[in-house]
């Protein structure tokens, strides 16, 4: 490949070489010192796999140029390099490259079901198990748009035998989505490129972003992240990415990762009181009827779940009360009540959430420092991200708790002491002799029968009162 990359006219060849290291395994390694920002290594526009590129290849372009509905960038690529694997003869260059890609990925797409199992309640055991799914469909769809139109060029054994063709679809998808990068052009359009030789540098979050694309030359250009010594490896950063994409994309985490989040769905039914007009308001605020807020480790609880809750809980009384003022961004609270009711609301929510999770926080830390999980495997990697998403949730719900202690004391609706003609929780009756929950000494109850029919609904902000009240 090295002499292939060279003859094309790949600048910098001559002070790196490929090396196995540990963690990261294959890599790129200095055979000089660089200092910070000096160029490493330029792979030229004529040898990058672009989508251009694969639309102006003799054999296939016109076949995937025309494919209708047209292919997604990533089937582009993940099809054209599936193309150039299967030919026998020509496309030397290519073919040397597509023979140096790994055989096999570690995508948490390729996990056991028990290794999986161990980061259920994630974001990534949802979206693997989806992608699993859809990935057969989408493979399916691709024999009838393209593969099956031209067998010639697709030869049936390997590609439209259908478990087979899945598997190879599946390895190229791989290939695409742990070895492309990703740029947006001075117009505005983004370009999605694997750059040969390039794609061999791994990641680190040590380094400055230092991969650069040049729009009008066409060449993608690594520079030095930081200064090293001859023989450091060389790395770039892949992004400032959480584990859970970590793992689905490329096939390994960073332990403590920084990045890690927790994507909260919010979403309301279009049959739910009011929608129309909530919409609206929703827009206004900048908002959708159904919108995804990443809680992060440094912002676990972002304004825009509080704007979006404050909006979807207001009822009719409220609407009267808001007719006459524009309540834009929704960032003051609109009363006392839905203040509280969405405050109380989050925190259930986020105990519900956490409930979720197959393994509970301390036990997976237990767990790992046990050792229970071979340190870099599948399973490990799978409860690291399990780890972090808890960990951003539990400061998501602390931070709801805290707001939810000052809302409550500003309203009056301190837990604690029965308001005078209270409601039973769960029948809403009046009744002079309510008894408060036992545990949390929060919620009221008629009487043993309304408690434990309650039970379901009131177990998780039960558990949060009673946690943070220390009973
Ligand atoms: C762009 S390729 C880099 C070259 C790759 N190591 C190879 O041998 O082809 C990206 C892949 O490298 C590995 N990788 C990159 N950075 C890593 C890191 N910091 N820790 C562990 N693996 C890493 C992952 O397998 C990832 O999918």
């Amino acid at each position: 490949m090295e002499s292939w990359l060279k003859s094309c006219g790949a600048v910098g060849l001559d002070d790196l070489e490929l090396a196995d290291f540990p963690v990261t395994g294959r890599g790129v390694k200095t055979l000089r010192r660089f200092t910070k920002g000096e160029r490493i290594l330029t792979i030229p526009s004529g040898i990058l796999w672009t989508v251009e590129h694969a639309y102006a290849d003799p054999l296939v372009g016109s076949v995937l140029r025309s494919a209708r509905p047209p292919l997604s960038v990533e089937d582009t690529l993940a099809t054209y390099i599936l193309f150039i694997r299967s030919r026998e003869s020509g496309y030397d260059g290519l073919r040397s490259h597509v023979a140096a890609f790994p055989t096999s990925y570690s995508s948490s797409l390729f996990f056991a079901e028990d290794e999986l199992e161990v980061c259920a309640g994630t974001s990534l055991y949802t979206i693997t198990k989806e992608l699993d799914r859809s990935i057969k469909d989408d493979y399916r769809a691709l024999v009838m748009r393209v593969l099956a139109q031209r067998r010639d060029l697709f030869p049936l054994d390997k590609f439209t035998i259908e478990d087979v063709g899945v598997i190879y679809y599946k390895w190229a998808l791989c290939t695409v989505w742990s070895r492309a990068m990703d740029f947006v052009l001075p117009d505005g359009n983004s370009i999605r490129l694997v750059a040969p030789f390039a794609d061999m540098v791994n990641h680190s979050s040590e380094v400055e972003p230092c991969h650069v694309y040049d729009a009008s030359s066409g060449s993608l250009s690594v520079l030095a992240g930081k200064d090293y010594e001859a023989g450091d490896q060389a790395f770039i950063y892949y992004g400032s990415i959480p584990n859970s994409r970590l793992l689905r994309l490329y096939g390994f985490v960073v332990p403590g990762n920084s990045n890690d989040n927790y994507d909260l769905v919010l979403s309301t039914h279009p049959s739910a009181p009011f929608f129309e007009l909530k919409q609206k308001l929703w827009a206004s605020a900048g908002l959708d009827s159904t919108c995804t807020i990443s809680l992060t480790l440094a912002d676990p609880l972002p304004k825009n779940v509080i704007r979006y809750l404050r909006i979807q809980r207001l009822d009719e009384s409220d609407f009267a009360a808001i007719a006459h003022r524009q309540l834009a961004a929704a960032d003051e609270k609109i009363n006392d009540s839905n203040e509280v009711e969405v405050l109380r609301f989050l925190v259930e929510s986020f105990c519900q959430l956490l409930d979720g999770f197959g393994t509970q926080l301390e036990k997976l830390e237990e767990q790992l420092a046990e050792g229970v999980y071979p340190s870099g495997g599948n399973a490990w990697a799978a409860a690291h991200v399990s780890l972090g998403e808890q960990r951003v949730l539990r400061l998501a719900r602390k931070r709801a708790e805290d707001l939810l202690s000052a809302a409550e004391s500003e309203s009056g609706d301190v837990r604690g002491s029965l308001p005078a003609m209270a409601r039973c929780a769960n029948c809403e009756k009046d009744s002079a002799q309510l008894m408060l929950c036992g545990r949390c000494k929060a919620i009221p109850y008629c009487g043993r029968a309304c408690q434990v029919a309650h039970y379901k609904e009131h177990k998780a902000i039960c558990r949060a009162i009673a946690s943070k009240s220390g009973s």
